[in-house]
Formats: structure tokens, sequence, C-alpha cells
């Protein structure tokens, strides 16, 4: 593609400050925000971020090829050669209204559903990518976990919420999959840092929102107030959903019309009742706003698992599927890796081994509470906090597990770049120390310890690190360690053990 200074000022609009474009025509083979990935003819778009400038790397993306500088910082060009720019008021303005323009990306045509919230996302998204699937219908799947065109994995996620560039290039895969619904997880740093500039949500949907991330925001208001900012990306005629037992409707758009509740509260308009489970399954009853009453059961678990199931009932029927289908869908969704994931060999030592992903406060009373619920047995816990991430939190989930569990063991999570033994001891300040505990930083050895620990009827949980491949240490250390894989071999050791 060939575009000329005018065609820059139309697509930048109001956004130019200054430029230099030398010669009739710059030829865009592409648009990168990564010096390392710029071929020829490509435009590298200059971002100062958390750890990096990228206006630094301007030399060596003009080495690699590219035809165009993009950047707010006209001080940090290089001053030794004549090269074509733009510098911008919005750098992420900028992107956005480039990508999206340039690959004829039109955001109307897309339906676009975001569910954010401290937990439950994964699970919301990707049960009503199931739906919607199961339903015949084109969808795209955007998560922690996966990123999928409806049955096809597209790419391993970096981060929960994709970049700019990353969105933009999933948007026009899914148009030329004619998958017009977009599933979107959205974290508050993707809402913080812009990541879904010039998107336009038909849904946003709320699941919670308690404690986590405060070393990136500074507070907790903070990091409710970005979360809740996520409303001004609503289109005009697009439907909020919130659950009203952990969520205050204050906080919300007030037009009726707009916002759609959740919960066991009765004022709610879709009301849970008449809860059940086992280890294997749930069922409820949910009163819609229609006044219907929907019988459900799913093989999900947990008081959580039902508020996410609601939760993707109504984004699904206001996406336009019968509710027959919906239940049907729901009934066929096993989860999704690391979610209170049961290891089904521990069955045969007399014992349940769940695998979870919680690694908030919230999330471990959610799922202590739901293996409290399951068993007349002991509670035994595997779990740490990971590095790089929330340090005041630490303690409380150690409260936390004080509360709720028999037998804790406190091991390594993925400490990052942080001192492991430094991470256990901010979690040891929360743990009441007259329970039964031991410290056992080997995280393998911990589920192996937990493991041959276990009597009859007891659920051994091993929690932080759900679907996670790889266990992270410092220096860019990686270690392969799934829990699921983990667990179950050591539960192979110990029955080979009993045959002996
Ligand atoms: C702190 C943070 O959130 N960083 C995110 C941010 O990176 P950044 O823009 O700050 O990047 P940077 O490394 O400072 O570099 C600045 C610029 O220089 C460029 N650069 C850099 C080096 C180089 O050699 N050449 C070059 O051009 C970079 O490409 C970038 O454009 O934008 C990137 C693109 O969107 C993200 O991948 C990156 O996520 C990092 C990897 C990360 O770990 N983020 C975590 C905290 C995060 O975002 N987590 C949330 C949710 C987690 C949850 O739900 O629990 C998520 O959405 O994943
Ligand atoms: N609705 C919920 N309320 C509270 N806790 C939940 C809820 N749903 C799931 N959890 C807990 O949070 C963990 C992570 O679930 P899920 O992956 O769906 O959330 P998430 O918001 O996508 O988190 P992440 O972005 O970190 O993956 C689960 O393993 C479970 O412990």
């Amino acid at each position: 593609m060939k575009l000329k200074a005018n065609d820059f000022k139309l697509l930048l609009e109001g956004n130019i400050k200054s430029f230099s474009l030398n010669g009739e025509e710059i030829i865009v083979e592409g648009i990168k925000d990564n010096s390392s990935e710029v071929k020829n003819n490509d435009i590298f778009i200059a971002v100062k971020g958390h750890k990096a400038d990228g206006h630094d790397y301007i030399n060596y993306a003009l080495g690699n090829g590219a035809s165009l500088i993009i950047a707010e910082n006209e001080d940090k060009l290089p001053k030794d050669k004549l090269i074509n720019y733009i510098i911008v008021k919005d750098i992420k303005k900028a992107t956005a209204d480039l990508v999206y323009s340039l690959n004829n990306i039109s955001i109307d045509d897309f339906s676009i559903v975001g569910v954010t919230g401290t937990n439950g996302k994964s699970t919301s998204v990707s049960l009503v990518h199931h739906i919607l699937t199961e339903s015949g219908l084109n969808s795209t799947l955007i998560s922690t976990v996966e990123i999928k065109i409806n049955n096809q994995i597209i790419k391993q996620p970096r981060n929960t919420t994709p970049g700019i560039l990353e969105i933009a290039e999933l948007l026009k895969l899914s148009s030329e999959s004619n998958s017009k619904i977009i599933n979107i997880e959205v974290s508050s740093h993707a809402i913080d840092q812009r990541r879904i500039e010039n998107l336009k949500f038909d849904i946003i949907s709320y699941t919670n929102i308690t404690r986590d991330h405060l070393d990136y925001h500074k507070n907790f208001e903070d990091y409710k107030k970005t979360k809740l900012s996520l409303m001004n990306f609503l289109k005009e005629n697009g439907k909020i959903i919130i659950n009203i037992d952990k969520l205050n409707k204050k906080d919300f758009y007030s037009s009726n019309k707009a916002l759609i509740t959740y919960g066991f509260d009765e004022s709610a308009d879709y009301v849970i009742k008449n809860f059940e489970q086992n280890i294997h399954q749930v069922k409820f009853t949910m009163k819609t706003i229609d006044n219907e009453f929907v019988e459900i059961v799913s093989p999900l678990v947990g008081k959580f698992n039902i508020y996410n199931i609601v939760n993707a009932f109504i984004i699904a029927k206001l996406l336009g599927i019968e509710t027959e289908l919906i239940i049907k869908a729901v009934s066929s969704f096993k989860g999704i890796p690391g979610r209170f994931q049961l290891v089904p060999s521990s069955k045969s030592l007399g014992f349940n081994c769940v695998i979870d992903f919680s690694h908030t406060p919230d999330a471990l009373e959610q799922v202590l509470s739901t293996a409290a619920s399951l068993t007349d047995g002991r509670i035994i816990i595997v779990f740490g906090a990971g590095g790089n991430a929330d340090q005041g939190k630490r303690k409380i989930m150690g409260e936390v597990v004080s509360q709720k569990a028999d037998v804790i063991i406190l091991t390594n999570d993925d400490p990052k770049d942080e001192d492991p033994q430094k991470i256990i001891e901010d979690v040891l300040e929360g743990i009441d120390q007259t329970k039964q505990f031991l410290v056992i930083p080997d995280r393998k050895t911990a589920i192996e310890a937990a493991l041959s620990f276990a009597n009859k009827g007891d659920i051994v949980l091993i929690t932080g690190r759900g679907h996670e491949q790889f266990q992270l240490f410092a220096n860019g250390k990686k270690v392969k360690f799934n829990d699921y894989e983990v667990a179950t071999k050591c539960i192979e050791t110990i029955k080979r053990g009993l045959r002996r």
C-alpha cells in the first residue's frame, strides 16, 4: 500500500503535531510497535512503556527497514539522518486509528462482548464461546487461556487482553473467517494501557471487583475506577451485566434499560434458586427476566461457577440464542483447565484432588468454601503467592487459607523476579500458626506431601497456577511444571507404592 501525506492527515485527523515525509509516497507493508518485529516498509510506532521506551529503538527499526516512524517525542528522533516521521499527540489513538483503517476493519461490523472483573472472566467468556459455537454461530474467543476462532486455536496468549495491534489482527482474522462475535476478557491493565482503544462493546459484563493488582494500581479505588471506566466503551444501545450479590448497582449506569443484574438476591433480573452440588456437577433453577423458570445442570462446580454460568446465559440470550440451546450447551461445557479441575485418579485413593487457579483472596475464599461444602473430611491446601504482583494480597491470602483449610502447605507459586523466601514470609504473616501447617518451597515436594497426607474423604486443593505449563523464576528461568500433570504422576506413584 502507498500512502501520501494527505492520507495520513485524514487518518490521524487532529492528532498530528508535526511531520516530515520525504518524497511523494510512503510504502506501508505493516504496522509494528516492537522494533525487533519490524520488516521492510513497516511503520514503526514508538511507544513509551512501563519497562522500555520504544523511542530508544527507532534506529533499530529503521535498520530493519521501517518506512515511517510515528512517535510522541520529537526530541528522541535521530538527528543525523533524514527520516520519514509523524509526531502525534496521542500515540494509542494514532495506533488504533491507523491499524483499523489500513486493515479495513469496521468495529461496527462486530458484536463485541467484554467480560471484566477480578475473577471469573476466562470461565465466563469461554462458556459464552462454547454456547455460541454449539449453537452453530461463528465466534472468536480472546482469553487468558486460549485465543480461538470457532474451534481453531489461533495463538497462545501472552496477556489476558492483547495489545491494540494484536486485537486488530484478531479482528481481521475473525472477519476473514466470518466470525462477527468477539468474546474478550478485559483486564484492568488493558483498560489503563488503552489496549481496547477504538473498540465499542455491545455487552460489558462485570463479574466482581475485589482486591488484586494493587502493585500496578495505586489503591483499590483506583483499580475499581479503572474497571468502571470500561463503561465508556459501551455502544449507545449496549448492555451492562452485573452480579448484584457482589457489586453495587449505584456504581453502574442507573438507566434500567442498560443494566441487567443477576444473583441470589431476589431483586435481581435473573434470580438463582435451589442450588445443589456434588464434586461432579451443580444443579440450580433460575428465574429469568421474563419470569421463566429454567433448570440448569452443569459439570462446573461451586457457587462462583453458578455466577459464571448465569453470566454466560444472559450474554448468550442477548446475542439471540434460544434458552433450550443454552441449557444444552451449558450441560456439555466441561470447564477450562485448572479451574476447579478434578484429578480423577485421586478417587481411587479415596479422596479428591482439585487444581484451581485461585490467586486472589476472594477466589481462594470461594474455592475453599466450595471444597468445604463438598466434604466432611479435611481440606488440605497447597498454595503460595506469585512474584512481581500485588504484595499486599499475600498476607490476606494467608488469613483466608487459615480460616478455611485444615492443613496448609505453603509453597512457591511463580516467584518470577522476586526472592521466593521473601514471598513465603509475606504469606506467613497472615497464617494462623496454631493451625497444622508446613512450609515446603519446592512445589513438587509440597504436592507429594499433601497427597500423601490425604485420608479417605479429604479434599486436596492445589491452587494458584491452574492451567499454567511453566513455573517462572528470576532471570527469565522457566521450568516445565503443570500442577495437574504433577499431581497425576504423584498419585500414580502413591498407588504403585500401595500395590507393593
Ligand atoms: C506492565 C505491562 O502491563 N506491560 C504491558 C505493556 O507493555 P509496555 O507497552 O509497557 O512495554 P515495554 O516493555 O515497556 O516496551 C515499550 C515499547 O518498547 C517497545 N520495544 C521494547 C524493546 C525492544 O527491543 N524494542 C521495542 O520496540 C515495545 O514493543 C513497546 O512498544 O503492553 C504490552 C502489549 O500490550 C503487554 O504485553 C505488556 O504486558 C506485560 C508483558 C505484562 O506482564 N503485563 C501484565 C502485568 C498484564 O498486563 N496483566 C494483565 C492481566 C493479568 C490478570 O488478569 O491477572 C493482562 O492483561 O495480561
Ligand atoms: N465468579 C467468580 N467469583 C469468584 N471467584 C471466581 C469466579 N470464577 C472463578 N473464580 C476463581 O478464580 C479463578 C480463576 O478463574 P477465571 O480464570 O475464570 O478468572 P479470571 O478472571 O479470568 O482470572 P485470570 O484472568 O487471572 O485468568 C478460578 O480458579 C476460581 O478460583
